[in-house]
């Protein structure tokens, strides 16, 4: 087969789930009692059957919202509208873990070995939207590099509007909270968890009180405590449809027959760690975990990378290393190179080029050959370039678009295990 045919085979089958995962569970007042501090006193509500004016006195408690639009918090209610009320001002008898909503996510929405490890929810904020609020479109700001996803409960109060939109590779889903919880013939919460990095808004409230919880969702690098109730079982992840088309790439003699490198622009962007020295520990997404699952069970070598573009060249660099455009000695081209080992991404045609700081011509180790299976749409930003729509200002982290470069080995020589790294 024709190389061409080849990679667009290999896209066509990563299997792409939706990037978030919902459902609803029945409550009682035991889950939906919410206490909260006002001024030198306490109040309390029962969210599940809270009184118009138990929701305004909860309203008139809350702050006005801020967001981050890179390392500022903002205050702007064209863009936010909202109340919100930080994590040490009240106390919800509500628990995500027993109510088995952990669970449901961490099945739903990680799969391999990721499934093993522990998933820790930390509640974030209170919100309540009321008539005329909303939140226009923006990714939830990265709080440390291994939190993946962010959690929303919404309670049964009465509202109207305030759906959740998500939008991700020009698909788009709602979350209509107000018409689910409505819809349950029992008391019900409603959730939703997605990915953090996916966009997002919440369209406006037309009358009465959305309140919801929000929670960051940590993956940690240790077993899981606990062992999933049986009832919960872990969504079968598909590999088999890409795993097949690798292996048959693979097997092809005419497909990278000198060997050289497949790369794949992921679907999701990853948080960048803004402390320098500290490895990143990336907790990769949807079909994206999937293609890095299958190149590491078919030795094709997979790295996190990142690729910046410097003067009409492309450098990839690992995706550990965190750079910014500071003024190096050395000029920026020849820093990537050497101290963070960077490679020069060519097609297979193109001639080596001339190295833009020295105007020699580079050597053919610092280029490397590569067929992109899904097309890198945004280059990598330098850290300090960097300004977005968030949920909070980000002092820590930021996400990068990244990509996974594979290597392959010559034919014959393909399955070769690598040396672990
Ligand atoms: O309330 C929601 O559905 C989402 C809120 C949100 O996006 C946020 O607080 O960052
Ligand atoms: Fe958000």
């Amino acid at each position: 087969m024709a190389t061409q045919e080849i990679l667009a085979a290999l896209e066509d089958a990563i299997y792409r789930q939706p990037p978030f995962c919902t459902g609803t569970i029945p409550v009682s007042s035991r889950d939906t009692t919410l206490f909260y501090k006002q001024g030198e006193s306490a109040s309390w509500l029962d969210l599940s059957q809270a009184t118009e004016d138990q929701l305004q006195a909860l309203a008139d408690a809350c702050e006005p919202a801020t967001f981050g639009l890179g390392q500022r918090d903002v205050l702007d209610e064209t863009y936010r509208k909202a109340g919100k009320m930080d994590s040490d001002k009240f106390l919800t008898s509500l628990d995500v873990d027993k109510l088995g909503i952990v669970a449901r996510v961490h099945v739903q929405l990680l799969e391999g070995d990721d499934v093993e490890k522990t998933v820790n929810a930390e509640l974030y904020k209170l919100n309540v939207y009321e008539k005329d609020s909303f939140f226009k479109t923006h990714k939830d700001t990265p709080r440390g590099d291994t939190m993946f996803a962010s959690l929303v409960v919404a309670f049964p109060t009465p509202y109207e509007g305030g759906a959740l939109v998500l939008r991700h590779n020009d698909e788009e889903w709602t979350f209509d909270s107000a018409a689910l919880t409505r819809e349950q013939a029992k008391p019900s919460i409603a959730y939703i968890a997605f990915f953090s990095d996916v966009d997002h808004e919440v369209a406006v409230v037309t009358s009465g009180h959305r309140v919801t919880l929000t929670y960051n969702l940590y993956l940690e690098d240790t077993p899981l405590r606990e062992k999933l109730p049986a009832s919960i079982k872990p969504v079968a992840a598909d590999d088999s449809v890409f795993h097949t088309a690798l292996s048959k790439a693979l097997d092809d003699p005419s497909f990278l027959p000198n060997g050289g490198y497949l790369g794949f622009g992921l679907s999701f962007k990853y948080p960048i760690g803004l402390v320098e020295g500290r490895a990143a520990k990336h907790v990769l997404k949807g079909s994206d975990a999937m293609i890095f699952r299958v190149c590491q069970s078919l030795s094709v070598r997979p790295r996190l990378s990142a690729v910046y573009e410097v003067e009409e060249l492309r450098v990839l660099v690992s995706a550990y290393y965190l750079v910014d455009n500071r003024e190096y000695e050395e000029g920026i081209f020849q820093t990537l190179l050497w101290e963070f080992h960077g490679k020069i991404v060519l097609n297979f045609e193109e001639d080596i080029p001339l190295n833009p700081d020295t105007r020699t011509r580079l050597e053919r180790e610092e280029c490397i050959r590569m067929e992109w299976v899904t097309p890198l749409t945004t280059y990598s930003h330098f850290c300090s370039d960097y300004i977005a729509h968030g949920n909070e200002a980000s002092a820590e982290c930021i996400y990068a678009d990244l990509c996974i470069s594979a290597e392959v080995g010559p034919f014959g020589r393909r399955h070769e295990k690598c040396p672990s790294e």
